[in-house]
């Protein structure tokens, strides 16, 4: 994905070496981990509800619950190709009904009609006999096999009737429910809107694409986050790079014209970082201000006036992995309407050492009804993490083979 670059500056900014120290009002600092995360998930409104056609409407959340427009099957429906019988063997077979044709003339008993899966029964007919089970001799059919058997006949309205509940507002739209709205009848879903998410990905020595030379840094965080975004059901509304400048950074957040800006770097103590001076003189409420969690303590979260909301995510790739399954992914599920997620809990086997003033994220691999962990992992590299099915949220008294709260890394 290309990303544009704000202009980089010939000479210093006027503020590019102001100090980052200057007062800032921090709301309760070294939040533990699962009150930011809870956070995130509970704070936001949903955003507005829109009409998107079903091709649309995958990955979106139901802002109203979706019912059936249909009464499905529509009419008595053959479930096997054989033949509808009607009274008692043998019966003669008076014609022939495909799917997407009208059901015969009703049936007198004595009397068959040879029927196709999905076509509709005609009155009368008491069962289809499958036609691996019927003799058939000229016009007359007799079973092969006796005894009670199914009738193979779908009874209308047997699987929906119109207005019946096909899944309650909050449910992402998945692959399987877009066909069974469309099996329903229905060729809209009511949903929230896709949270539009800009990338801000700041620092002098990020370049957007190639091998980076000595002192350069590949940008990682622009691919993740977008792969993560996307797959949580926001939309990218572009990425940017943004040079180490307060003016500059100050200027990206206040031309936002989307609904949560994601600033990656630029969340730290450092001279170059100017996140938290940027987001106070801009008047933003502050959620979260640090985790008391390792990697990714600091991480950010705060509206800005109009109700824009600033994630901060910290610029070592794996740190920022973690700040963002945290703080943006919940915060994205909560503006599209979705509950909490309920992490999976399964015991944790391998090498972790708990960080004793609170959480520690660990990279798992998921098997056997366990989760191991990837060893290696460190906060400036993404290579653990890579393979990783999830990250294991460790507590501070955790010990081998106790069970922790999994977050899927997708
Ligand atoms: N005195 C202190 N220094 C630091 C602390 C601290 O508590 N006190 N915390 C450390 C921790 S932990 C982290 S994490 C980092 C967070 O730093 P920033 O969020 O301000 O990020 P930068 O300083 O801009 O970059 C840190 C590191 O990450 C690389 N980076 C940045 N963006 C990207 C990207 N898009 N893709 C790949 N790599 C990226 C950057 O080059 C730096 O190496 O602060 C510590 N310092
Ligand atoms: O907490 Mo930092 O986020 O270790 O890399």
């Amino acid at each position: 994905m290309g990303s544009e670059v704000i202009a980089v500056p010939t000479s210093p900014g006027t503020d590019a070496h102001a100090s980052p120290h200057a007062a800032v009002p921090r709301v309760e600092a070294g939040m533990s981990w699962h009150r930011a995360h809870r956070l995130a998930g509970t704070l936001p409104h949903p955003l507005a509800a829109e009409r998107v056609p079903l091709a649309r409407a995958h990955g979106h959340t139901l802002a109203e619950p979706a019912t059936s427009a249909a009464l499905l099957p529509g009419t008595d429906t053959a479930a096997m190709d054989g033949y509808a019988i009607s009274g008692r063997a043998p019966w003669r077979v008076v014609g022939r009904t495909l799917a997407g044709q009208p059901a015969h003339v009703p049936l007198a008993p004595g009397t068959a009609v040879e029927i196709a899966t999905g076509a509709p029964v005609p009155p009368g007919a008491d069962a289809v006999l499958p036609v691996e089970r019927c003799h058939v001799d000229g016009d007359t059919v007799t079973p092969s096999e006796t005894g009670p058997g199914r009738t193979h006949i779908r009874y209308a309205g047997e699987d929906l009737t119109p207005g019946r509940l096909l899944a309650p507002a909050g449910t992402r739209v998945t692959a399987t429910l877009a066909g069974l709205a469309a099996h329903a009848g229905l060729d809209e879903l009511t949903v929230h809107r896709s949270p539009r998410v800009r990338l801000a990905a700041t620092g002098d020595e990020i370049i957007g694409s190639g091998v980076p030379a000595a002192g350069q840094v590949r940008d990682a965080l622009t691919p993740l986050l977008t792969a993560l975004l996307t797959g949580t059901g926001g939309t990218l509304a572009g990425a940017v790079h943004v040079p180490d400048r307060a003016d500059l950074l100050a200027a990206e957040l206040a031309s936002a014209d989307w609904d949560v800006t994601a600033v990656t770097g630029s969340s730290s103590v450092g001279r170059a970082d100017h996140l938290h001076s940027v987001l106070t003189r801009a008047g933003a409420r502050w959620h979260v201000d640090g985790v008391a969690c390792r990697p990714g303590h600091p991480q950010a979260l705060a509206e800005l006036p109009g109700g824009r909301w600033v994630v901060g995510l910290p610029g070592n790739p794996y740190a920022a992995l973690v700040g963002a399954v945290t703080l943006l992914r919940p915060l994205l599920d909560a503006l599209q309407g979705r509950a909490p997620r309920e992490p999976l809990r399964l015991p944790v086997t391998g090498k972790a050492e708990p960080y004793d003033g609170g959480t520690r994220l660990v990279p798992v691999h998921l098997a056997d009804g366990r989760a191991t962990v990837v060893p290696g992992s460190r906060p400036a590299s993404l290579l653990s993490a890579a393979t990783a099915d999830a990250l294991a949220v460790i507590p501070s008294g955790w010990a081998q083979g106790d069970a922790a709260d999994l977050l899927p890394v997708q």
